[in-house]
Order: C-alpha cells, then structure tokens, then sequence
C-alpha cells in the first residue's frame, strides 16, 4: 500500500471487513506516513510502532475468525477494529511513557490504562503514539511542551493550538483518522478549530477520567478529534458512559446518536452578543456568521441571547484552575512518580527535583493557584471564583431555557505564529475566552471548521449545549457537514 487508502474511519472500517487491506497493511502505510511527515509536525511525544502493529496483527485474526464465522470471534467485530489513533500524552496507557509535556514525568511508565484509552482498546484500536500537549495541558499552543512544539499542518510556522496541538495537528495531517484529548478550558476546542478539524470536549462527567493526569479536577474532560462530526460521534459513543473508577463519572445513559437528519428543522439556536467582542479577527467573526447563517438556510430558528457573566470567565478560570493545579501537582516531589533529583537533604530533592522537572508555565500557575488558596487570601481568590462561576453556569441554564444551542466562535482569531505569545502569558490566556466559560459550567462543546482567513488558516465555530446533550451538537454539525465541505479540506502536507 503506497500511502493511506482512505482517511475517513468508516470507509477504514468497511475496507477492512471488506478485505481490501488488512490491519497490518493500515497500520504499516499509517506508520510510514507518521514517519515522513513527523520530522516537519512533532506530533508525537512517543512512538509506538511495535505496540501499533502486534494490535494490528490481533486485529487481522480477529477478521479472520470473523470471516470464517469462527464461534470464537465472538458476535460482530468490535466497532473500531484496526483502525490507527493516537492517544494524548495525559492519559495513561499500561506500559507506555506518559509523560505530560513534562521533563519530571519523562521517566514514568504508568501501570494502568485511562478508561477512556480502554474502551478505545476493546473497541480494537491500533495505537500509533502518545501526542504532544503543553506541559501538564497547561497552555494554547503545544510551546509549553518540554519536548518542542508541534506545529500547524496548514502553515508549518504556526501553532497548531493546544493543549492537545498533537493529536489535532496528526488528524488535519491525516496521519490517522482519530485522536483523543483532554478539555480543561479549551484544548481540544482550540486546536480543533487552528488546525480545522472537529473535537468533542464532552459534558463534565461523561467520559471517565480514570487514568487521566490531573490539572484542574473541576473542569477536566476527555474528548476526541476526528475530521467529521460523525466520526467524533462514534468515538465519543465508545468513550462515554458510567464508570465506577471515577467518582464524578456521571451514572447516566449514554443517548443513542442517530445522526441520519440532514436538515436543522426546528432546532433553535441562540448567538450570545457577549461572543463577538471588541479584537475578534473580522475573518473569524464573518465566517462564523456565514456558518449560522446557512444553519439558518438549512432550517434552524436564529436568536440572541445574552450570557451575561462572559467577561468574568476568563479571571474565575485563572483562579479556579492553578488553584486546582496546584494541588493537584503537588503529588510531583521525587518520591511517588517520575524524576528524581539526587541531593543530600529531602527538602533539597524535593526543590531541585521540582526546580528542575517543572517548566515556567507550571511553576507560573503553582504559584498563583498556591497563593489564591492561601490562608487569608482563600474567600477572596479561590471562594469568590467559585461564586462567580455559579453565576456563569446559571447564564447558560437561563439561555438554555430559550435555545437548544449556542453558536459562537472557538478562539478570536485562527492560529498564531510560533513565539508570538511566548513571552506573554496573558496573551495566550485571552486564546481560551470563548472556550472556558464551557468547561467551568461543565457543559459540552463542540468545534468544526466553517472556513478559512485570508491567509488560509482554518476558521473553527463553536456549538455549546445543555448538560449531556452532546447528541444535538454531534447532529447539528453533521447536518451542517453534509451541506457543506470545509472538514474535507486538506492541507498540502502530502
Ligand atoms: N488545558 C486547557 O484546556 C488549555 C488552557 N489554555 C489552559 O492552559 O488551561
């Protein structure tokens, strides 16, 4: 096989049941691809060729069982069969490095597998890697990353966003046709929409967190990219549901996506004024409108609605997160996991160990969390933000009441040149101010291409929704995505 038959996973999938090709075959192209391209992207912290292809080869007897109706093979195929994915750098998979972006955890090889990662494997995956993210997902841009920056398919001197820049630049690449991430305030979001490609950050609670690397325990979420909405669909069906390893896992059903409709009749979708702010790039804002617009056309009620608190979000997010943080990176001292940096004294290793291990951006956001959760300083910072943010998650269930969704856009402007923010952390923070709101009332987003700017960088539209509702943003999309023909786009990386 010269290069990649396809790279929509269910024309993968029927390839496969077909016999066109075998798993071996996809996953031997897949990796030949990576490695061809992958000096220019850097999607990958971690390659996995070996593991990719002892899947794959268990992935082909499981066809051939299936093909000879081999009792043993069990009823069906399981849904994801040989299909190639990579699997972000924070959620743990048995026996591969999970190093976070991070130089303290470059040396941990976790024992256990993230549930999300599981019913991606007994769904019958092949991984190909662990992908690049910013140090512990702490950024917009994958620069936080202590391994360098992945870069953006569609222009290689920009971002690709993040902190899942790895797994999202790798699906627009088309190195494979899926990836998952993780969402504590835009990243899956924001790569999604830079390197044009649709990400899922789901409901909070939906999918597990078992197994995914702290930041910000309140906001986190684990989510997928794909280039079409209803290839996220598939892979957020096999991700979603209850798990008792997670004590937030929310006991619901998972709804059945029935993703058939190809108009938007009666769905009504609400556009927040508070969105289309003062510094927006014009190209962002007009192809955003022109995407709600053909909404509109294909049968959607148009209406705005307000969300009152939105300029709060962004400074609750920044005290609510490091605090979290904080906390949660505590548990990087030398002893437990990772790095350790001999010295004659404990208190000694634990500074140089964590003087050392961590990047500025981390130790930036340790400080502040551990100031704002100081004693005297607690009600002011870190109690104050906890009550603002209810009075963000009650905009959306207010706006909830009138509209089915909102519309708005992913980031204020489309992927930035590498180094540009570097020096200015309150810069790249500005890139989460349409995204964050999402993650601190905990409801689910969702990103898709709608466009380009005029130097051809992708344009990304945000849908957000009620409390697990994540089936009428996965239609929406897809309704859309058959009129329209932006998630086809590829970029000239060949
Ligand atoms: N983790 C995320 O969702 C990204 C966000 N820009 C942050 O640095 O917190």
């Amino acid at each position: 096989m010269a290069d990649l038959p396809s790279f929509n996973l269910f024309d993968l999938l029927a390839g496969l049941r077909r016999g066109d090709f075998s798993a071996r075959e996809l996953t031997l192209a897949t990796l030949e691809r990576i490695e061809r391209l992958e000096p220019a992207l850097h999607t990958l912290i971690t390659f996995t060729p070996e593991l990719a292809l002892q899947q794959a080869e268990a992935a082909d007897r499981r066809y051939a069982a299936w093909r000879q109706d081999d009792p043993s093979a069990g009823w069906g195929l399981p849904a994801l069969l040989g299909i190639p994915v990579m699997i972000k750098d924070v959620l743990c998979l048995k026996d591969v490095p999970c190093t976070c972006g991070s130089r303290i955890l470059e040396n941990f090889v976790p024992p256990y597998t993230a549930t999300a990662v599981q019913r991606l494997l007994d769904a019958g995956v092949v991984v190909v890697g662990k992908s690049n993210t910013d140090e512990f997902a702490m950024g917009s841009s994958t620069e936080n990353s202590a391994f360098g920056p992945s870069r953006n398919p569609w222009d290689l001197n920009r971002v690709p966003g993040g902190s899942s820049g790895g797994s999202a630049s790798a699906v627009a690449a088309r190195l494979v046709p899926a990836a998952t991430g993780s969402d504590t305030g835009g990243s899956i979001r924001q790569p999604a929409a830079f390197c044009g490609v649709t990400g899922l950050k789901p409901t909070y609670g939906r999918v597990s967190r078992y197994g995914l690397v702290a930041y910000g325990s309140s906001l986190d979420s684990v989510g997928a990219f794909a280039r079409s909405a209803a290839e996220v669909a598939e892979l957020f069906r096999i991700m979603a549901g209850h798990d008792p390893l997670d004590s937030t896992s929310a006991n619901l059903p998972v709804p059945e996506l029935h993703l058939g409709q190809r108009n938007l009749q009666g769905l009504r979708i609400g556009v927040p004024e508070e969105y289309f702010i003062e510094g927006i790039q014009p190209e962002v804002e007009q192809a955003v409108r022109v995407a709600i617009d053909q909404m509109q056309a294909l049968g959607a009620r148009v209406q705005t609605v307000s969300l009152p608190h939105t300029s709060y979000a962004l400074p609750v997010y920044y005290l609510i997160a490091p605090a979290e943080a904080s906390a949660n990176l505590a548990r990087y001292d030398g002893v437990r996991f990772g790095r350790r940096e001999p010295a004659e004294r404990m208190i000694e290793m634990f500074f140089k160990t964590r003087g050392k291990g961590f990047g500025a951006e981390v130790k930036r956001r340790i400080m502040l969390g551990t100031y704002a959760l100081s004693a005297g300083y607690y009600d002011a910072y870190y109690g104050q933000a906890q009550k603002v943010r209810t009075l963000i998650k009650q905009d959306f269930e207010r706006a909830f009441q009138q509209v089915d969704v909102i519309a708005c856009p992913v980031t204020p402007t489309t992927a930035f040149p590498i180094g540009e923010h570097t020096d200015d952390p309150l810069a790249m923070y500005l890139e989460d101010v349409f995204t964050l709101p999402a993650n601190l009332a905990g409801v689910p987003g969702l990103a898709f291409p709608v466009g380009f700017d005029s130097r051809g960088l992708p344009v990304g539209m945000q849908l957000m929704g009620p409390h697990f509702r994540e089936d009428i943003l996965l239609q929406a999309a897809y309704a859309y995505q058959q009129a329209t023909d932006w998630h086809l786009r590829t970029p000239a990386t060949r």
